[in-house]
C-alpha cells in the first residue's frame, strides 16, 4: 500500500515540500499546480528532484471549472487541458484532478457533463493519462460524491474515474456507504482529511480547518474501509488545507501527516462479511467498524463508540440517523481489510496504569520557589538522586521530581512525566512504529534505564512497568513522606501547548499512548481565547489536558508563557484544604455569587468553598468537581488539588479563567 501527501499540507517551498515528504516516508505526493507554478524548477527537474528522493507523483491538481460548459470555453478548456498533459507528461505523472465546476459559466447538465469529461478523458488516453473526477463539496451543480459518480458513469470512459475526497464526502450529507458498490477500478484516486465538526461555510470549512486523520471529527476508518471495499489499490493520499499546517516546520507537519496515516491503516478492521444476500440492516450503522483490539475499549465517550461514531461523520448527520436501508454494500470484502498485505498493522497500546512521577527543570531561582510550595502542599522530600543535583518529593502516590542539572536556566518546566504500562517495551514499540522512537535516558552504571518518547512540545515521556525500581536511583534522605495533606494521585497534568503543535500533540498522545479523546472545550479566558482538548486512558488513571489559544498569542499578552500544571487528587478537598500550610489562590467574592446563582448551592457550602479558595464545577449528570489552585511558582508551573465526585470527567473548564485572572492578579500585587 502506497501513502502520498498533497504538497498542499505542508508547508515551504516545494524542495522544502518534498524533503519533508521523502523523510517522514512518504513514497508519494500529489503536485499543486501552485507549487509547480512557484518553482524554479522546470517540470523534468522536479521529476528527477522526486526520483532522487524515492518520491512518485501520484497526481497533479487540481484542473479546475471544465465540464458543461458553452462550446466557445469548451475549446478553450480542451486546449487548456492539452498544454496541463504536456506538463504531465514531463513531470511523469498519469492522473490528473478535475474538480467539479464552481464556474458560473456551467449548467446544470449531467449529460452534457459526461460528454464534456469524455472528450476530455480521451485527450488524456492519447497521452496514456486519465482523468480523476472529484465533487467539491461547493461545486456549482456537482457537489456530491454520488453524483459525480452517476456523471462517471454515464461518460462510461475507461480513462474518467473518480476522485474520492473523505472531506467532500464526510461534509455532506450523502450517506458514504455506498462507495463499497463502486465499480471496482473506477475510483483512480483516495483522497484522506479529517475536520472538526463545525457549521460554516463548506468552502471555508475545507481550505482552513481540515486536519490529518485522527485529529478530527470524522470517521476516516469507516471510509476508508468503504474505499478499500471497492477495490481501490491506489495510493492512500492525504489532502489537508489547514491554516497552521500550511505554516510550520514542513519537516514536523509530515511526522504527524504519517502518523496520521499510520493509525489509520492500524484503525481498519474486517468489515462484517455482509452477504449479498443478507436481510437489508436497519441502520447504517451496522458498517462501522469495530474498534480494533488497540483502542479503547466502550467506557471512551462518543469517540470510539462504532454505532455512535457512524452518527457523527457530518454536521448533517440527523440525515443519517433516518438513512435507509439501501445503505447495504452490495459487495462484501474477499479479503478482511486490516489483513491486506501492506496494511501496517500497530503493536497494541498496552493498559496504562497510573502517572509514575512528574519531573520539574529548576534553576537556582525556581527551585527554591518549587520545594517552598512542595513543602506546603504537604510533600516530603525522599529521596536523592544517586549521581545528579535531582531530587524526588513524595506524598501517596504522587511523585515529583525537582530536576536542577538544567543547562538553560529559566522559568521552571515540566521537562519530563512517566506514566506506568503493563507492558513498557510494547508502548515504546508502538511509539517507534509511529514515528515517535524512544530515546534512551543518559545514565550512569547501576542506574535504572529509562527509555523516553519526546512529545511534540519537548516533553519527554517515559513509559516504566509499575514495578521498575527508578526510585532505586535515589537515596532516601531519611524523611519518610507522611500522610501530608491527603494528596493521593496525580490526577492529571495541564500542559500549555505550543500554537503550531495543538493538534499534533493530541494525536501524538492518542496514537502513541492509546489515550482517547474527551470533547474539546473552548473558553473566554482574559487574553484570548482558548481551547482545551484533554486525552485520558479508558479507566482515568492518566490523563493529560492540552490547552492552547485559539489564535497566537497577542504582543501585549503578559508573560506567563504557556503555563503548566499538575493536578493532584484527594478524596476530601476540605479536609486537605485545611491541611495545607501554602494559601491557596485567592478566588474573588464575584464567584461565589455567581456559583450560587447558577447551581443553587446552599450558602453554607458556598462559604466552606470560599473560605479555601475552592473552585467548583457539576455536569449535566450530577457529577461534581472540587477544586482549587496555587498561584503560579518559578514563572510558569502551578499545582491544583482536585476531588472528583460522582463521576466527574471533565476538568473544570468555566473555571480556568478564574483561575488565570487570579494568578495575574497575584502576580501584580505580590512583588518579587
Ligand atoms: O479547495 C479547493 O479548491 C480544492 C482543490 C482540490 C481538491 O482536491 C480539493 O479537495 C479542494
Ligand atoms: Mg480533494
Amino acid at each position: 500500500m502506497r501513502r502520498s501527501i498533497a504538497t498542499v499540507c505542508v508547508s515551504g517551498t516545494l524542495d522544502d515540500k518534498l524533503t519533508a515528504a521523502a523523510a517522514a516516508g512518504f513514497d508519494g505526493i500529489e503536485l499543486f499546480e501552485n507549487d509547480l507554478v512557484v518553482s524554479p524548477w522546470s517540470p523534468a527537474e522536479i521529476r528527477r528532484r522526486c526520483a532522487d528522493l524515492g518520491l512518485t507523483i501520484d497526481l497533479y491538481q487540481p484542473f479546475r471549472d471544465f465540464e458543461a460548459v458553452p462550446d466557445e470555453l469548451l475549446k478553450a478548456n480542451l486546449s487548456r487541458a492539452e498544454r496541463k498533459f504536456g506538463v504531465m507528461a514531463e513531470l511523469g505523472t498519469d492522473t490528473v484532478l478535475v474538480c467539479s465546476s464552481v464556474s458560473p459559466a456551467a449548467v446544470d447538465d449531467d449529460d452534457l457533463a459526461a460528454a464534456h469529461l469524455s472528450l476530455l478523458a480521451d485527450r488524456a488516453a492519447a497521452h496514456g493519462m486519465r482523468i480523476a473526477y472529484e465533487a467539491l463539496a461547493w461545486g456549482r451543480h456537482v457537489s456530491t460524491w454520488d453524483h459525480s459518480w452517476r456523471i462517471v458513469q454515464r461518460a462510461g470512459h475507461p480513462a474518467l474515474g473518480l476522485c474520492l475526497d473523505s472531506f467532500h464526502v464526510l461534509s455532506r450529507e450523502v450517506p458514504p456507504d455506498d462507495i463499497a458498490g463502486i465499480t471496482p477500478g473506477k475510483i483512480f484516486f483516495l483522497q484522506l482529511a479529517d475536520a472538526p465538526h463545525l457549521r460554516m461555510d463548506v468552502l471555508q470549512w475545507s481550505r482552513h480547518h481540515r486536519l490529518f486523520p485522527g485529529q478530527g471529527a470524522f470517521d476516516l476508518p469507516r471510509f476508508l474501509g468503504l474505499v478499500l471495499s471497492a477495490g481501490y489499490d491506489g495510493p492512500l493520499s492525504l489532502e489537508v488545507f489547514n491554516d497552521i499546517f500550511r505554516q510550520s516546520d514542513p519537516a514536523r507537519t509530515a511526522v504527524d501527516a504519517m502518523r496520521s496515516l499510520t493509525l489509520l491503516e492500524d484503525r481498519l478492521a474486517p468489515l462484517p462479511a455482509v452477504p449479498l444476500t443478507s436481510p437489508a440492516p436497519t441502520s447504517p450503522a451496522h458498517l462501522a467498524l469495530p474498534a480494533p483490539a488497540s483502542a479503547a475499549p466502550a467506557s471512551t465517550p462518543l469517540r470510539d463508540s462504532p454505532a455512535s461514531a457512524a452518527l457523527r461523520v457530518s454536521p448533517a448527520s440527523a440525515a443519517l440517523r433516518v438513512s435507509p436501508a439501501s445503505a447495504a454494500p452490495r459487495v462484501s470484502p474477499a479479503v478482511p481489510l486490516a489483513d491486506r498485505p501492506g496494511v501496517r498493522r500497530l503493536p497494541p497500546a498496552p493498559r496504562l496504569t497510573g502517572h509514575a512521577f512528574t519531573e520539574f527543570a529548576v534553576d537556582g531561582h525556581s527551585g527554591p520557589e518549587l520545594r517552598t510550595a512542595l513543602r506546603g502542599l504537604g510533600f516530603a522530600h525522599t529521596g536523592q538522586h544517586r549521581t545528579k543535583p535531582v531530587e524526588l518529593w513524595e506524598q501517596g502516590a504522587c511523585r515529583i521530581v525537582l530536576n536542577s542539572a538544567v543547562t538553560h536556566p529559566g522559568p521552571a518546566a515540566i521537562s519530563a512525566f512517566a506514566v506506568t504500562s503493563e507492558n513498557p517495551p510494547l508502548s515504546l514499540a508502538r511509539a517507534e512504529a509511529l514515528s515517535a522512537p524512544a530515546h534512551p535516558n543518559v545514565r550512569e552504571p547501576g542506574e535504572a534505564e529509562l527509555a523516553a518518547i519526546t512529545a511534540p512540545d519537548g516533553t519527554s515521556v517515559f513509559v516504566t512497568h509499575p514495578g521498575d525500581d527508578w526510585r532505586s536511583d535515589f537515596l532516601p534522605t531519611g524523611t519518610a513522606s507522611g500522610p501530608g495533606a491527603g494528596l493521593l494521585t496525580v490526577d492529571h497534568l495541564g500542559l500549555t501547548q505550543p500554537f503550531d503543535h495543538f493538534d499534533e500533540a493530541g494525536l501524538f498522545y492518542h496514537s502513541v499512548l492509546g489515550l482517547d479523546h474527551l470533547p474539546t472545550e473552548e473558553y473566554a479566558a482574559p487574553y484570548g481565547l482558548m481551547r482545551s482538548r484533554a486525552v485520558a486512558d479508558p479507566r482515568r488513571t492518566v490523563r493529560v489536558a492540552l490547552t492552547v489559544a485559539l489564535l497566537r498569542r497577542g504582543e501585549w499578552a503578559p508573560a506567563v508563557s504557556d503555563p503548566q500544571h499538575v493536578a493532584f487528587a484527594t478524596a476530601d478537598l476540605i479536609a486537605t484544604a485545611q491541611a495545607l500550610s501554602l494559601p491557596p489562590l485567592p478566588v474573588p467574592a464575584n464567584y461565589y455569587a455567581d456559583l450560587a446563582a447558577r447551581f443553587g448551592l446552599t450558602d453554607d457550602f458556598v462559604a466552606t468553598l470560599r473560605e479555601h479558595g475552592i473552585l467548583y464545577d457539576r455536569d449535566p449528570s450530577g457529577g461534581e468537581l472540587l477544586h482549587l489552585y496555587t498561584p503560579v511558582f518559578g514563572g510558569r508551573v502551578f499545582f491544583e488539588i482536585t476531588e472528583r465526585r460522582a463521576g466527574y470527567d471533565r476538568f473544570g473548564e468555566p473555571n480556568a479563567p478564574v483561575r488565570m485572572a487570579a494568578q495575574r492578579h497575584r502576580r501584580l500585587t505580590t512583588t518579587s
